[in-house]
């Protein structure tokens, strides 16, 4: 995420633009659900959806969760490929370039295949990802950046969707048990509290079926907005 890009998001929430998860706005989506006229679906696809690469443990974990969403536990939260399309009120680009960095390949299922689920009750965002060959480390592992990465992503998609707009500041994470390549995971973030403008958070990576603990991380968020 460029230090342009951030600064103008910040630019454009201070302006009172939401984002999804502000508590201000009574379910607040992004903008392309409230705003249509402005893309067309083919350039703002919703990448949280199932495609041909999902393995089946990840479809299955996916439609658990969705069972979960009709009960109203759970929120699938969609996931497009620029980080300003995740804004309400910003009109989305043609000719932008800046990609969300979990997002910046075109190919299906070589990078990050994920897809988040939030429950505000439990203030809890869950993360079912399958890392692709893309994002090899140690031969046939994940590397520890990319978790890092997906640890960033979930813990601070959960910041957001409580608390608004933030930016990390701090990430701490103990790797247990390296995680093969095309193996599904579930990344478990929940919000522990926050203290004035500070989001502090836990994290754990599990394998699909909970057998593995692959990783413990905490992280702190600071809030840019009011
Ligand atoms: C921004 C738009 C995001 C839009 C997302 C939209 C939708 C989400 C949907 C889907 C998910 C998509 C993306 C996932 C979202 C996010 C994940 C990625 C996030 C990132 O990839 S983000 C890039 C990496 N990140 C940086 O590039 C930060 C560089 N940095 C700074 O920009 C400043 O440093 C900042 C802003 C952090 C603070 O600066 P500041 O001036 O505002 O605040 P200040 O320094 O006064 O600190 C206030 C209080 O926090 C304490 N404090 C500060 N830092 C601390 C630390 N490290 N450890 C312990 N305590 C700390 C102080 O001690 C004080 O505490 P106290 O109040 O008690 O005195």
């Amino acid at each position: 995420m460029g230090a342009t890009m951030l600064r103008s998001c910040a630019r454009l929430i201070r302006r009172g633009i939401a984002l999804p998860g502000q508590p201000q706005s009574p379910r607040p989506l992004p903008c392309c659900y409230t705003t249509p006229r402005f893309y067309s679906p083919e350039v703002i696809r919703d990448y949280a959806m199932p495609n041909a690469t999902w393995s089946k443990n990840l479809q299955d974990l996916y439609n658990r969760y969705m069972e979960g969403s009709q009960s109203g536990a759970w929120e699938r939260i969609p996931s497009y490929n620029a980080t300003v399309h995740h804004i309400k009120g910003v009109p989305p680009s043609r000719t932008r370039e800046n990609r969300l960095f979990t997002r910046n390949l075109d190919q299906d299922g070589v990078g990050f295949e994920y897809s988040m689920f939030y429950n505000k009750a439990e203030r809890r965002m869950v993360c079912l990802f399958q890392p692709g060959p893309y994002l090899e480390g140690p031969p046939g592992f994940t590397h520890g950046g990319c978790i890092a990465t997906i640890i960033d992503s979930t813990t601070g998609a959960g910041a957001v969707y409580l608390c608004g707009s933030v930016m990390t500041a701090n990430l701490t994470i103990n790797y247990k048990n390296p995680i093969p390549l095309g193996h599904v995971v579930i990344i478990d973030s929940k919000v522990e509290r926050v203290e004035g403008r500070k989001v502090y958070t836990s994290c754990q990576i599990r394998s699909h079926d909970d057998a593995v603990l692959h990783t413990e991380a905490s992280a702190l968020f600071i809030k840019l907005g009011p």
